[in-house]
C-alpha cells in the first residue's frame, strides 16, 4: 500500500510517529504543501517562511540520505493531494494532529470532504509529548521505502507566495543541525543561569535555549528536547543547573498544554482598528525608550523573551489602546516562532482576560531589566546624546527639546494614567488563558512584566 505523508509543522525524521506508522504500511510519500492560502494571512510572515524553507532544505538532504526524496508543492491543499493521490496509486494519507488557528482547521475540513468523497483514508496522529509517560523513548530513525518516480519539486521562494519584504537580519536559520547545536550548546553551557536571565533582554538572549522556532515547525520534537534535559538532569550537574533544568521542563510541559489544549485563536479576518498607535508600536516608536528597543530588537531578531513579549503584548493592548486581534497579528508576524496554539492563549490572557493583567511600565522595566542602558542605546542609536540617568526618561533630560519631536518622538501614553484594559473574554477562551496565566504565576523572574501592579 503506498502511503502519503503529509508534512506541516513536523519538519524532521527523528521522533515522527506519522512517519513511522507509514514506514510499517509500505512505500512511503512525504510531501510538503506550501498552501497560498495560509501564507497569505495576516499573522503570516517571510521570516517565518524563510525559517521553514531552510528546514525543508535541511530535511530534503536528510531523507535523500535515507534514499526518500522529499516532495515539495506550492498549492492548495486538496488540489495538490488529490494530484498526487491519483498519480501515485495513494491508498492512504497520514499526518499529525494540529492545533491551530480557524484558517488551518477549516482548511482541515476541506481536505476531510474530499477525502470522504475519493474514498481515502486520512490519519491523523498526536505529535509526541514532551513529558507523559516517561518509558516513551523518541522513536528512532525509521525504515522507509519511497514510492518511485515522484517529481520532487522546488523549495518555493517568498515571492512565490507573495510575501511582502520582510528583512530580519539577525533571524535564527532554521534546519534541524542548527537546532540539535542549539539544544546541545543550552544543556552543556548555555542555561545555567536560564532562571535569573529570563528578564533580562542581554541575559536572555544567551541563557534561553531558543528552540522555540525549531519546536514551532517541528524540526525538534518536544519528547527528544525533555528527553535530552532529563539526561542532563541525571548527571546532576548541581548549582544553577538543577532549577534552571527543572524549570526548563515545566515550560515544555506548558507547550505540550497548551498544544492539546482546545485550539483558539481569532479568524483573523479583522485587520485592526488602525489605531494611530499601532505603526509607532510596531516600528518602535512610541517614545518609551525600553519599549522602543524591545521592539526594534524583535523586528530584527524575530525573537523576544517570554516576559519581553508580555510587556510589549500588553503595552499594546492596554495603555495603547490597541484591539487585542491587531496587535497579536503583528507580534504573530514578528515572531520566526509563531505557533498560533501559544501565541493566541498569551494574547488573550494579556489583553484583560482572567486576572485582567495590567501592562508593566516600560520605564520601570528599563531602569530595573536595563539598568546601564546597553541593550537600548544598541536598538536607538538616536539616544545616543542622553545621559545615562535620563535614558529610560528621555523627556526629563533638560536638553530634551533637542531630540523630542524630531529625532526621537514624545511618548505615546503618560504611563502613570493610563487606564486598566477592561475586554469581556468569551468562556470557552478561558481555559487556555488560565493555563498561561498560571505558568505566568510561577515563572521565576516574577519580578517584572507581569505580577507588577502600580498602586
Ligand atoms: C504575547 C506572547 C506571545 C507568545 N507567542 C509565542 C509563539 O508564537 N510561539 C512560541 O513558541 N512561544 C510563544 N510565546 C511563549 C514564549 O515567550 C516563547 O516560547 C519563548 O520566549 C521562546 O524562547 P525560547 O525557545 O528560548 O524559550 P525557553 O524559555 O528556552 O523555553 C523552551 C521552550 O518552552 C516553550 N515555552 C516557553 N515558554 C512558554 C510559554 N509561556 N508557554 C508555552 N510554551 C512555552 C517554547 O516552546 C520554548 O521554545 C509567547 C509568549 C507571549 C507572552
Amino acid at each position: 500500500m503506498n502511503v502519503l505523508v503529509w508534512l506541516k509543522r513536523d519538519l524532521r525524521l527523528h521522533d515522527h510517529p506519522a512517519l513511522t506508522l507509514a514506514a510499517g504500511l509500505g512505500p512511503v510519500l512525504p510531501v510538503y504543501i506550501a498552501e497560498p492560502s495560509l501564507w497569505s494571512r495576516p499573522d503570516a510572515s517571510a521570516r517565518q517562511w524563510e525559517f521553514v524553507a531552510e528546514s525543508l532544505a535541511d530535511l530534503r538532504e536528510a531523507m535523500a540520505g535515507l534514499g526518500l526524496p522529499l516532495v515539495i508543492r506550492l498549492g492548495e491543499a486538496v488540489e495538490v493531494l488529490d494530484r498526487l493521490c491519483r498519480q501515485h496509486r495513494i491508498a492512504r494519507i497520514i499526518s499529525h494532529q494540529e492545533t491551530g488557528i480557524p484558517a488551518d482547521r477549516a482548511r482541515d475540513r476541506r481536505v476531510e470532504a474530499w477525502a470522504q468523497g475519493a474514498g481515502m483514508e486520512w490519519t491523523k496522529v498526536p505529535q509526541p509529548a514532551a513529558e507523559g509517560d516517561p518509558a516513551a523513548q523518541p522513536l528512532p530513525l525509521p525504515a522507509a521505502r519511497a514510492v518511485p518516480g515522484v517529481e520532487p519539486g522546488a523549495v518555493p521562494g517568498t515571492r512565490a507566495l507573495k510575501l511582502a519584504p520582510d528583512p530580519c537580519p539577525h533571524r535564527q536559520l532554521g534546519g534541524r543541525t542548527r537546532g540539535l547545536d542549539l539544544l546541545d550548546s543550552f544543556l552543556a553551557r548555555r542555561g545555567e543561569p536560564y532562571r535569573s536571565a529570563l528578564a533580562s533582554p542581554l541575559a536572555a538572549e544567551r541563557a534561553c535555549s531558543r528552540l522555540s522556532p525549531h519546536l514551532a515547525w517541528g524540526t525538534l520534537s518536544g519528547r527528544e528536547v525533555a528527553q535530552a534535559t532529563a539526561i542532563r538532569q541525571a548527571e546532576r550537574p548541581g548549582g544553577r543547573w538543577t532549577g534552571a533544568l527543572a524549570e526548563f521542563r515545566r515550560h515544555l510541559a506548558a507547550r505540550d498544554r497548551l498544544l492539546r489544549g482546545p485550539e483558539d485563536g481569532p479568524g483573523l479576518s479583522d485587520h485592526g482598528t488602525g489605531a494611530a498607535g499601532l505603526q509607532a508600536w510596531a516600528e518602535g516608536e512610541t517614545g518609551l525608550p525600553f519599549l522602543d528597543a524591545c521592539l526594534r530588537y524583535l523586528r530584527a531578531t524575530g525573537w523576544l523573551s517570554f516576559p519581553l513579549r508580555a510587556m510589549v503584548a500588553s503595552v499594546a493592548t492596554g495603555p495603547l489602546g490597541l484591539e487585542s486581534e491587531t496587535a497579536g497579528q503583528e507580534l504573530a508576524r514578528r515572531f520566526t516562532d509563531y505557533a498560533p496554539a501559544i501565541h493566541w492563549p498569551q494574547i488573550l490572557a494579556l489583553s484583560g482576560g482572567p486576572g485582567g493583567q495590567r501592562a508593566p511600565n516600560p520605564v520601570r522595566q528599563g531602569l530595573r531589566q536595563d539598568p546601564t542602558g546597553g541593550f537600548t542605546r544598541r536598538w536607538l542609536p538616536e539616544l545616543a546624546a542622553v545621559p545615562e540617568a535620563f535614558l529610560h526618561e528621555p523627556w526629563k533630560w533638560p536638553e530634551a527639546r533637542r531630540l523630542l519631536g524630531h529625532r526621537y518622538p514624545e511618548p505615546l501614553v503618560d504611563f502613570a494614567s493610563a487606564p486598566r484594559p477592561a475586554r469581556k473574554v468569551p468562556a470557552r477562551r478561558v481555559e487556555a488563558a488560565q493555563l498561561v496565566l498560571d505558568l505566568q504565576a510561577a515563572l521565576p523572574c516574577r519580578a517584572p512584566p507581569i505580577s507588577e501592579r502600580k498602586s
